[in-house]
């Protein structure tokens, strides 16, 4: 009996582990009779929602794809992501198939906020589309020449900050690169004494407040959109008392920078800009919007990028000095030291290039890239891709590769030259630190051209270094980063002095505010 009891027991165990296991063959199965990529156990009502990494994000994702493959499949409530593990996967998929993966996530959040004018948010289609073009019609490689004097004004006050105030090289920085985007997208030249000062603040709070309607804040609603529907007095909608403010925000930002671009060029004062260009073909309202939200863009999407590369930068010269010496060198070969290096001198300085394209590869500051949405369902190694997917890239598992850049770890400029010339060939990093596809950076040879003439520039001038002890040696000291996009590093102690008193006096004379000014 007993016996009898044991072997019924054990056949129930069994009819239900292979209906278990039939019940999940069909799950995973799809309509082609493919499986869906591999990956971590659905939970019963939680999906994968306690598999997704709370904190950087790169680094359980680059986990999840060493345990379970180049692609991996998770569920978060419903809403399918594809982790894309390897690069190649990265440009199979979203550059190569880009026809299929140029979507974007639906945000609710752009349209209860106005947001919806930055085109990086937009799903694929019309809007986003002539956005684009318009973008790219003032930002391609031949037009990017125009805005360079703009960008070497900005270089040469940052250079005279850092010998009046170098503790605050960081606020400095951040400084530079968003008045530089309000001068090439507006024509506002933007220094502290100048009126213009207001629109580096406008941009500042906004992208303050994009950031927290889009991140911890606003995500709730990301994912289920219904909360939209629910009062703002209601505890969980926390979102809603917000949202008069970051609307406004949103409409300042742009609003009144355009207004004033507009107003300088009817008075004929407007330097060459995005608006400058494109106000000359918006002659409707229609356009008029795209013109704005291309420019508002350039803003939301360019400067705090800029501005976390350099500081990658900086913690790399501390981290590597001799990297920085071997740059130092090269510079006081090629441009001399009587007077700044410009983006003209790039060519000569293979040295210097190599060193900028490492910056970019050791520490990516969109390390997960952007997501792209399946517009379709797809096949791939044999998996299906539902359509809807969300497939999110890994640019800091790419760039930690050890068969593409050997000692990743390490900062490495020579990886990229052979016999003392550049060479790039596939190790380029600007195949996946600016994204993918269709909806590629369309900002990056402005942010190349802007960051080579700052890295060459400050390390003409000045030598950067890091914490010392009391005898004045260099001490060791691990980099932190902090979780937010774009990465930052973490505050560390940095001295950055001048090499020389000819470099001091050769900061001087070439950002004396009057030669600044006079420089268009
Ligand atoms: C080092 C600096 C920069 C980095 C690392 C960077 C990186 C990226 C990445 C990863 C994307 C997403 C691409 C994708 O979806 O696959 C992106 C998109 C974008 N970037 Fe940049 N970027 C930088 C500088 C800039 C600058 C200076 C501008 C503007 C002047 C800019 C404007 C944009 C815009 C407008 C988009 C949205 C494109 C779209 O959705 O169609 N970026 N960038």
């Amino acid at each position: 009996m007993h016996r009898l009891f044991h072997v019924a027991n054990n056949t129930a165990l069994w009819v239900l582990c292979v209906s278990f296991l039939a019940l999940l063959l069909v799950w995973r199965r799809r309509p082609k009779g493919l499986p869906l990529p591999p990956g971590p156990p659905r939970r019963f009502l939680i999906s994968n929602i306690s598999d997704l990494p709370r904190k950087f994000s790169h680094l359980g994702y680059n986990a999840l794809c060493k345990r379970y493959g180049d692609i991996v499949y998770l569920d978060a409530f419903g809403m399918p992501l594809v982790l894309l593990g390897t690069q190649q996967a990265a440009v199979d998929l979203l550059g190569r198939r880009s026809a299929k993966y140029s979507d974007r996530r639906f945000s609710v959040m752009a349209d209860l906020t106005g947001f919806s004018w930055f085109f990086a948010v937009n799903p694929y289609g019309p809007k986003w589309r002539k956005a684009r073009r318009a973008f790219s019609e003032t930002m391609n490689p031949n037009i990017v020449a125009r805005y360079r004097p703009i960008g070497e004004r900005a270089v040469r006050r940052y250079l005279l900050r850092l010998l009046e105030d170098p503790e605050n090289y960081r606020s400095n920085a951040l400084y530079m690169y968003n008045g530089t985007i309000i001068a090439v997208a507006y024509g506002l030249d933007v220094h502290a004494k100048s009126d213009n000062d207001k629109y580096v603040k406008i941009a500042e709070k906004t992208m303050k407040s994009f950031h927290e309607a889009f991140g911890l804040g606003g995500n709730y609603v990301h994912r289920f959109p219904i909360l939209k529907h629910l009062p703002s007095w209601f505890p969980l909608a926390g979102f809603k008392r917000r949202l008069p403010e970051w609307s406004a925000d949103a409409r300042r930002l742009r609003d009144e920078p355009w207004e004033a671009a507009m107003k300088a060029l009817n008075e004929g004062k407007a330097a060459s800009s995005m608006a400058s260009v494109l106000t000359g073909d918006a002659n409707t309202e229609e356009k008029v919007s795209i013109a704005k939200s291309a420019c508002a863009s350039a803003y939301a999407a360019g400067a705090d990028t800029m501005f976390a590369t350099f500081n990658m930068f900086v913690a790399a010269m501390v981290l590597f000095p001799e990297t920085q010496r071997l740059g130092q060198a090269e510079l006081d070969s090629v441009v001399g030291r009587d007077r700044l290096p410009t983006i003209r001198d790039k060519a000569q300085l293979p040295y210097l290039s190599a060193l900028l394209l490492e910056v970019f590869r050791w520490q990516p500051v969109v390390p997960t890239g952007v997501s792209h949405l399946a517009m379709e369902e797809d096949e791939y190694r044999g998996y299906h891709i539902p359509r809807g997917a969300v497939l999110l890239p890994n640019s800091w598992a790419y760039s930690r590769d050890p068969l593409v850049y050997p000692d990743p770890e390490e900062f490495k400029p020579e990886r990229y030259l052979r016999n003392g010339k550049l060479y790039v060939g596939e190790q380029d990093p600007g195949t996946f630190v600016f994204g993918y596809g269709r909806r590629v950076c369309p900002g990056r040879y402005f942010a190349e051209e802007m960051l080579f003439t700052t890295v060459a520039s400050v390390l003409q001038c000045f030598d950067i270094s890091g914490p010392r002890d009391k005898e004045g040696l260099p001490v060791k000291f691990e980099l932190k980063f902090m979780d937010v996009s774009p990465m930052l590093p973490e505050e560390f102690e940095c001295h950055i002095r001048p090499r020389s008193t000819a470099a001091e006096s050769l900061v001087r004379t070439a950002c004396s505010e009057a030669e600044v000014a006079g420089l268009e």
